[in-house]
């Protein structure tokens, strides 16, 4: 079945026209920075890529381009459904579902809760239903995949009011690409995942790890919103509940001016003052800059800290396993975490390590629990679980 799968960023707009069957992708793409005068859009087609420049495209011209793409090469009548990536579906959805006016009422409650992502996925089904006003419309969730969290990882201990009353809990993300790598990592390893306990570490421009036990999220670092947890791209991670007080008091910043900084102005780009880019900061710290450096050396103590914690809640572990951007390509974030984590017996295969960024991934460990790297797939996740929701769902 052809599958349109639609995810929406805060600023991007990346989409895919995939087989959910064989996972054959004839044309995908990513919008970037639009509602700005940089606005593009690269498409991916069989054999070509080319760049088109969308000065202050919104998400409907960029849809538009999409659509262009699909009658360029004659597939438009062929598309059965769309499937959209949603941030934040609560605690309703455990599971892919129909879109419906009372399923985009929940992703438009929950905008205060990812307030970066949800109202781009609204944006996102808008633009298809205009496209494709007859066609099913999945929304997958990124939240779904860890309401099998029990209350001890998911509550906080705040008054018991903010969560009755305003599902103050932890919700965690990523869980698309999470549950894929970890049944891909069974796969490889050849493992039954019922059986399996592992660590997914998903790196990208927002990272989180998960504790996945018999193919069931028991714990992951992103909480409430995506911005607990880990060093990320542009995000603080955990910080201190003190600190907004604080700095509201003594440097006179508004509550959400200081929210805002934590999203877009913290992680690697706050710390280097340099950039969010991995690749970028790697090759400043090479050249001897300090800060960049420390960025570098920060994300790793703390993703190191994160996994063992994962591997605690565990109790044993079977596997570690890196995606998203970094993960699937910085050797050296993952020789680096390895190297703390000694405690829970990894064994770097170096060679192996510095294969695996050739794109194939692969274990990268010999002898030991062994850790290694899967390309994630969203699009394809997201293309089979529409899938599944087409014929009928549970
Ligand atoms: N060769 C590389 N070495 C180190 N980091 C890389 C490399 N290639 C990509 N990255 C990093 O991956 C991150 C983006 O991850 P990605 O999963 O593509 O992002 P998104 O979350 O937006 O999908 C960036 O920090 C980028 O620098
Ligand atoms: C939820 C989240 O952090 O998503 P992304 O990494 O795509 O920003
Ligand atoms: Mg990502």
């Amino acid at each position: 079945m052809w599958t349109l799968v639609v995810n929406c960023g805060s600023s991007s707009l990346k989409f895919a026209l995939l087989n959910s069957a064989t996972g054959e992708t004839p044309l995908s793409g990513l919008a970037e920075r639009l509602g700005s005068d940089l606005a593009s859009v690269r498409v991916d087609r069989e054999n070509e890529r080319v760049t088109v420049p969308l000065p202050r495209g919104s998400y409907p011209e960029a849809f538009g381009v999409l659509l262009a793409e699909l009658d360029a090469l004659g597939l438009r009548r062929d598309v059965r459904a769309v499937g959209h990536r949603v941030v934040h579906g609560g605690d309703r959805f455990n599971t892919p579902v129909l879109i419906t006016p009372e399923v985009v009422e929940v992703i438009r409650a929950c905008i205060p809760l990812a307030p970066l992502h949800n109202p781009a996925n609204l944006a996102g089904i808008e633009a298809a239903r205009a496209a494709f006003p007859d066609l099913p419309q999945v929304a997958v969730f990124d939240t779904a995949f860890h309401q099998s969290m029990p209350p001890v990882a998911y509550r906080y201990a705040v008054p018991t009011d903010w969560y009755t009353h305003y599902g103050v809990r932890r919700y965690g993300f990523h869980g698309i690409s999470h549950e894929y790598v970890a049944g891909e990592a069974a796969r490889r390893l050849g493992r039954d995942p019922s059986g399996l306990n592992l660590v997914t570490a998903h790196l990208g421009n927002g990272c989180s790890v998960a504790a996945v036990q018999g193919g069931r999220s028991i714990d992951t670092s992103m909480g409430l919103t995506p911005l607990e947890g880990l060093v990320m791209g542009t995000r603080s991670g955990d910080v201190d509940p003190g600190l907004p007080d604080y700095l509201a008091r003594e440097a006179g910043l508004s509550l959400p001016g200081i929210t805002a900084a934590l999203y877009r102005e913290s992680g690697l780009l706050g710390l280097s003052g340099l950039t969010n880019d991995m690749r970028e900061l790697e090759e400043a710290a090479r050249q001897g800059n300090e800060n960049a450096r420390l960025a570098v050396d920060i994300f790793v103590y703390r993703l190191a800290k994160a996994i063992a914690g994962m591997a605690t809640v565990l109790g044993t572990l079977d596997a570690l396993v890196f995606t998203g951007g970094i993960g699937e390509n910085s050797a050296t974030v993952r020789a680096a975490t390895l190297a703390r984590l000694g405690l829970l017996g990894f064994r770097l295969d170096e060679a192996a390590n510095a294969q695996a960024v050739r794109g194939q991934g692969g274990v990268i460990t010999s002898g030991g629990v062994p850790a290694l790297v899967v390309n994630t797939n969203e699009e394809l996740m997201i293309a089979r679980e529409t899938a599944w929701v087409v014929a009928g769902g549970a």
